[in-house]
């Protein structure tokens, strides 16, 4: 019968065909992966989150998404990959197992499957949702605009045309508000880290402002050890540091977001590469980019364990 054990890990798939492989991975380890709803898509779609838990009751928690911007098909890729890596390893690898031992993952690995679904359909390089916009002819919003965390600055922009369009009132869009509502319910996040590409990227609040993050010394320490473990594996050089320093003024963001909610360790990685592909990786690039982010992720969420 169909298992994990027979998916390929190296292509890029349809939602479907990752919908299903979240089915395959928690029959193949009932006892740590279950497979959580969290709300709907503007079209109805599901959001699944998978839960990582080996007991206790809301423990403390590090949540991962990967495509919430829908055209960086590398990121849902190498969430699976990653997923896959985390229930594989539990038991054997002694930093997932110390990790697992004492807080729960939870993965959301198609956080825009609208937008997913029509870079499949009809045009490869979408990034917004597929909301409509009242009183205008283009479609969607920015779901890494449209937080409430510096909401409606200069980051961001307030024509429904724009790719940076944050939607007219934090929260709009319910591929948001599903999971500002489950990190609100949940109290116990320790960790956010929202996986984009591209740029080879290692960033952490803020974007909406220029001063510092209160912890912006420790937070960069840890991108520091982070990026150069990830090199260590092929070489693969990650520019790390604020968002607004390192990258540009953004608002309205999901780790600016959690980080003013309470949650310390945010961080945003931008996956491969710094523009050769851009956003049409080839798919001979997933394992080679989900590999080198492995020690990194590890990195990280040791720090959070050991905090
Ligand atoms: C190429 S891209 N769209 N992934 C770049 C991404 C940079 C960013 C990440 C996190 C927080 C703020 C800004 C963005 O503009 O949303
Ligand atoms: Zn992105």
């Amino acid at each position: 019968e169909r298992s994990t054990r027979t998916f390929d890990f190296a292509s890029y798939h349809t939602i479907d065909e990752i919908y299903d492989w979240m089915d395959m991975l928690v029959d193949d380890h009932p006892s740590l992966v279950s497979k959580i709803q969290i709300g709907q898509s503007y079209e109805k779609r599901p959001l699944y989150v998978l839960k990582f838990s080996t007991g206790g009751a809301n423990r403390p928690a590090i949540w991962l998404d990967t495509g919430i911007h829908s055209r960086e098909w590398i990121t849902q890729a190498t969430g699976v990959w990653t997923a896959n890596k985390i229930a594989k390893e539990y038991g054997r690898d002694p930093s997932i197992t110390a990790i697992l031992d004492s807080m729960d993952i939870f993965f959301e690995i198609v956080t825009n499957p609208d937008g997913y679904a029509f870079t499949h359909s009809s045009n490869r390089m979408w990034r917004k949702t597929r909301s409509i916009n009242a009183g205008s002819h283009c479609v969607g919003v920015d779901p890494n605009r449209n937080w409430d965390a510096g909401f409606g600055g200069a980051g961001s922009s307030s024509n429904p045309c724009s790719e940076t369009y944050r939607g007219p009132y934090p929260h709009s869009e319910s591929e948001v508000k599903a999971i500002v509502d489950f990190i609100r319910s949940h109290g116990n996040v320790k960790s956010v880290i929202s996986i984009h590409s591209y740029s080879q990227m290692l960033l952490f609040p803020y974007g909406y402002k220029r001063a510092p993050a209160p912890d912006h010394q420790e937070l960069n320490e840890l991108a520091k050890k982070a990026v150069n473990d990830l090199a260590a594996v092929y070489g693969t050089k990650y520019t790390y540091g604020s968002i607004v320093d390192t990258i540009y003024l953004a608002d309205g963001t999901t780790i600016d977001w959690a980080y003013d909610n309470g949650v310390k360790y945010s961080f945003t990685f931008e996956l491969r590469d710094t523009g050769r592909y851009g956003f049409l990786l080839p798919s001979t690039q997933i394992i080679p980019t989900a590999t080198e982010t492995w020690p990194a992720l590890l990195d990280i969420m040791i720090h959070v364990l050991e905090h």
